[in-house]
């Protein structure tokens, strides 16, 4: 899950410029400006409007002028979790609304030809029947993060459920009789106060680039706002607190607010605040332990039965934080990834577990009838600290992950190591995903006894590494993803091919078996998506794989492991 200024900045990703390359492009990029656009032709596909916006009609249309306010109703949520209503065939993109509101929104930015244009809310004027209490957090529909806050939570996992249908359908390529009912969202178990880190940000004062080429020193006229972006812009609002943070980053964000403040003089620029929870597992009879622990400021203790979660919250991006998932000890990198919500993650891991004891008890190939051996091999593909190695390892013999952070690799190889992992049979690589399928030696990890966990960036795994994949041809895939848009094209090429046909010397391509929406991000349009692939047909030689696409430094050191 990205977390940057993503999730309370989303609306600044709107960009003309941006959209002209859409139209170019052939290969899809996940992008909210694509999402949109296929969810406006859709409203106005149903609305029968399906022939009136060619891009000739749209553009002698007369749209209402620049900023200017307007009355309309919602007819549904976009997948990137704003309300769309239709007015003389152009869809108004209203954030923080609902289906059924009636309301006034200020429209600020017209996409004539694509038919729709941006706007703010401005107020409601009849709310929806799916509306539901008043929403908790003070900054709603000014902050651009938890826009689903007016939501009761059934509804905003039904349409997360929905986000998922919506991308297979219109990103994988695929005929819809390969895609399998997309399963229930699985719910996090706290909808509020469940991020594990949290990164508000200032920016500098309005000359500060020009003092500092001129050697001057930065001066503040005044404490910046200190927050997330407002909706809709790319300006900071201020933030005293952000209600979906644990309590002990919330007790963070308030205590670095007030030394922000205090050191303002000591910045030349603006900065990003990192807020990470950390927790130290003391047994719960050691009171001498919990006694200093409870006399610390800003601690929170958490109760956990036979010990007791004594959580702070990192500042420092160079410290280490450390994460608890079941009885599963997980240090990282405070400023590297790792999950966020970890409320969620022993479900995850649950389910992912049931799913892949179910691929390995498969013992019959449908297609002849052939015995399918048992996967006891896991290869992790964008691993970060391990989480996925070590969280699942009790299923495997043998185990390999990759990152391209050599220090996310480092915390992984202690982290396995914490976690009593054998040492002959794990390795991690710090090198591009790229260089996977070069560094594995089939013997080891025989294709038809290994899963293929993969976990990658939003924008997804590139051609080339999917290329790869398909020529190694493992028994199953495993596919998690914070861009369900990139992920449904990834998916889409591991079973109807990749661009230009070849499958890398193999016709025999993937199932695909499930595939369910995770809400990691409660409150938010966010959805985390989990993908399970088996392969189809017999397993054959895998043809050899092309010489991977890496520097010779990502891989000094590396073995085929
Ligand atoms: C969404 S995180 C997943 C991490 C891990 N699976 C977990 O759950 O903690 C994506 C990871 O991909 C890594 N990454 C990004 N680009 C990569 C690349 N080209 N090759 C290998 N790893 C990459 C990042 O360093 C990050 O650790």
């Amino acid at each position: 899950m990205a977390q940057k200024r993503s999730l309370h900045g989303g609306a600044n990703s709107f960009k003309g410029k941006r959209n002209k390359r859409l139209k170019a492009s052939t290969t899809s990029e996940g992008s909210n400006e694509e999402v949109i656009l296929h969810d406006v032709r859709s409203l106005l596909e149903e609305l029968k409007l399906k022939d009136a916006p060619t891009e000739q009609d749209a553009l002698g249309k007369v749209l209402p002028p620049t900023p200017s306010e307007l009355e309309v109703t919602i007819s549904r949520i976009s997948s990137t979790g704003d309300g769309l209503g239709e007015k003389n065939g152009q869809v108004y993109v209203v954030p923080f609304t609902a289906p059924g509101d009636v309301v006034t929104a200020r429209v600020y930015k017209h996409f004539q030809a694509e038919s729709y244009s941006l706007t703010d809310f401005v107020k409601l004027v009849t709310p929806s029947q799916f509306r539901e209490g008043e929403p908790p957090c003070q900054y709603f529909t000014q902050c651009s993060g938890c826009q689903f806050q007016h939501l009761p939570y059934a509804y905003q996992l039904a349409h997360k459920k929905s986000v998922v249908e919506r991308a297979y359908k219109n990103f994988s390529n695929l005929p819809a009789s390969v895609v399998p009912a997309v399963g229930d969202t699985i719910p996090s178990p706290l909808q509020y106060g469940y991020r594990t880190k949290l990164t508000p940000h200032f920016d500098g004062p309005p000359r500060w680039k020009q003092d500092r080429r001129h050697g001057a020193k930065v001066t503040w006229p005044e404490v910046p706002p200190i927050g997330f972006m407002k909706k809709g812009t790319r300006k900071t609002i201020d933030i005293e607190d952000c209600l979906i943070g644990t309590e002990v980053v919330r007790l963070g964000m308030k205590r670095e607010r007030g030394r922000v403040k205090e050191e303002l003089n000591n910045y030349q620029k603006g900065a990003t605040l990192l807020l990470r929870e950390s927790i130290e597992r003391v047994p719960a009879d050691s009171p001498d332990a919990l006694e200093i622990a409870r006399k610390q400021a800003d601690t929170v203790l958490e109760e956990r039965g036979n010990h007791v979660h004594v959580k702070t919250c990192i500042t420092n991006n160079r410290a280490t934080s450390t994460e608890y998932v079941d009885d599963f000890r997980l240090d990282n990198p405070a400023g590297a990834f790792f999950q966020n919500n970890s409320s969620i993650l022993p479900s995850v891991t649950r389910i992912m577990r049931e799913e892949l004891l179910q691929a390995q008890t498969i013992t019959t190939n449908e297609s002849n009838s052939e015995p399918v051996p048992k996967i006891k091999n896991m290869i992790d593909a964008y691993c970060g600290s391990g989480f996925f190695t070590i969280t699942l390892s009790g299923m495997f013999q043998r185990s390999i992950g990759i990152d391209v952070s050599s220090e996310s690799i480092e915390f992984a190889r202690k982290n396995a190591e914490r976690n009593n992992l054998p040492r002959d049979s794990t390795h991690f690589i710090a090198a591009d995903a790229n260089a996977l399928f070069a560094s594995v030696d089939t013997a080891k990890f025989p294709p038809a006894e290994t899963v293929v966990i993969i976990d990658p960036p939003r924008k997804g795994c590139d051609e080339n590494f999917v290329r790869q994949l398909l020529q190694y041809g493992p028994q199953s895939i495993c596919y998690v993803s914070c861009n369900v848009h990139t992920q449904a094209r990834d998916v889409g090429w591991m079973v109807g091919g990749l661009p230009g046909g070849d499958a890398g010397g193999s016709s025999s391509l993937y199932e695909l078996e499930s595939v369910r929406g995770a809400d990691f991000f409660p409150q938010t349009y966010h959805v985390e998506a989990i993908a399970m692939l088996r392969r189809k047909t017999t397993m054959t030689a895998p043809a050899p794989a092309p010489p991977a696409v890496v520097s010779a430094e990502a891989l000094s050191g590396e073995q085929a492991v």
